[in-house]
């Protein structure tokens, strides 16, 4: 579905990306880890087009996409929920954009993310757990297949980031949309996706690309397992080495 090819990118005489190549199939769950400042948000920028590449090509469903926006949808670190809009009308935000709008669905979707009560309340009403939970049912109801979600736990505390992590699995696994995740965490990473991309920095390579062997539908308990920890020191000694 989405592939980038040998791309690379500089700001002035910093290179930041060097001959990135990578593919997200349709339906994966693909994260991406890094230190902080290998250039995670760069790679979400060219790949939404907000940024140009110096070299490669990325192509999206086998069309070339390089340079050009509005073919994903992304969920960022904040909810980024517009004030004066009710929790259902920003919903359907991503669906008007692209001139299709279905009420029922952003209804049925709100209900089935619990938050059925809240359909006609403003964003600061919600707590930021909720507010996410809107974000991500925005990004899944928006019709691009691929969805690109930038840290999107980084500002919700330990307990209610776990249960964010087991809702989102939970949705998405009925959904299988294709997502390219941002995470500084291991277990967050190791816990939710298919397959974890593991970027060097100054300027940021591919160091390995690790297959996650772990059945879905995924629960909690999966956290506490030997076989998770024994997968998680195999990532931190690619990360240290
Ligand atoms: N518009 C820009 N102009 C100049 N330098 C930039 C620009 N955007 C990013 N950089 C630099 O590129 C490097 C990578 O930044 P980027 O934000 O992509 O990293 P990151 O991996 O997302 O970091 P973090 O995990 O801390 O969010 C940094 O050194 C940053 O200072």
């Amino acid at each position: 579905m989405l592939e980038l090819r040998h791309v690379s990118k500089s700001f002035g005489q910093k290179q930041v990306l060097q001959e990135i190549s990578l593919h997200v199939a349709s339906g994966e769950f693909v994260s991406l880890i890094g230190p902080s400042g290998s250039g995670k948000s760069t790679l979400f920028n060219l790949i939404g087009g907000l940024l140009g590449p110096d070299a490669g090509e990325i192509y999206l469903n086998g069309e070339e996409i390089t340079n050009k926006h509005g073919f994903i949808s992304y969920m960022p670190q904040q909810a980024s929920l517009f004030p004066w809009r009710t929790i259902i009308e920003n919903v359907l935000l991503g669906q008007e954009l692209q001139g299709k709008k279905d009420y029922e669905l952003a209804e049925a979707m709100l209900e089935r993310a619990g938050l059925g009560d809240v359909i006609h309340a403003y964003p600061h009403e919600l707590s930021g757990g909720m507010k996410q939970r809107v974000a991500f049912i925005r990004a899944l109801l928006s019709p691009q297949s691929l969805m690109l979600l930038d840290e999107p736990f980084s500002a919700l505390d330990e307990f209610t980031r776990t249960d964010m992590q087991k809702w989102l699995l939970s949705i998405w696994e009925d959904y299988e949309q294709s997502i390219l995740f941002i995470t500084h965490s291991i277990d967050e990473a190791l816990f939710l996706s298919d397959k974890i991309i593991i970027l060097s920095v100054n300027p940021a390579e591919i160091k390995d690309v690790i297959e996650v062997p772990f059945i879905r539908p995924r629960d909690g308990d999966l956290l506490l397992s030997e076989e998770f920890l024994q997968w998680k020191k195999k990532i931190i000694d690619v990360i240290q080495f």
